[in-house]
């Protein structure tokens, strides 16, 4: 299946490099209507991918935060995480190429999936 009948969270990253592409406007567009709840931040001139969750408490924001690190260290590709009590903010975006990357959505995706 192409990726415009594919879910984001059914296709799977690619390597993270300096040269790769930057998303489009088109494909922002695109994908970030898949992943309504995350916002478009720009810091430094760099396009990330952020959303907040609340918890009860910081033993269940921490369990969150591990679960965010293990579909990122499957996936080798990592988010910047700010663990609170009660809440975990999670921000996409690819390093290397400093911009917003088909990466940073599908793992955005998939964050989605463990919040669930
Ligand atoms: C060597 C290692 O694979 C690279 O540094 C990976 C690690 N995880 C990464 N995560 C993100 N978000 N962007 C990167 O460019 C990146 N690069």
């Amino acid at each position: 299946m192409n990726d415009t009948t594919q879910t984001l969270t059914e296709q799977s990253c690619e390597a993270c490099s300096w040269d790769a592409p930057h998303a489009t406007e088109a494909e922002i567009e695109q994908w970030h209507a898949q992943i309504p709840e995350w916002r478009i931040v720009e810091r430094d001139g760099i396009m990330q991918l952020e959303r907040s969750y609340k918890f009860r408490n910081f033993r269940q924001a921490l369990a969150f935060t591990n679960s965010v690190g293990e579909i990122a260290e499957e996936a080798g590709h990592h988010p910047a995480l700010l663990t609170e009590w009660g809440k975990v903010t999670v921000t996409w975006w690819s390093h290397e190429m400093k911009g917003l990357h088909k990466n940073d959505f599908i793992l955005a995706a998939r964050t989605d999936e463990v919040a669930s």
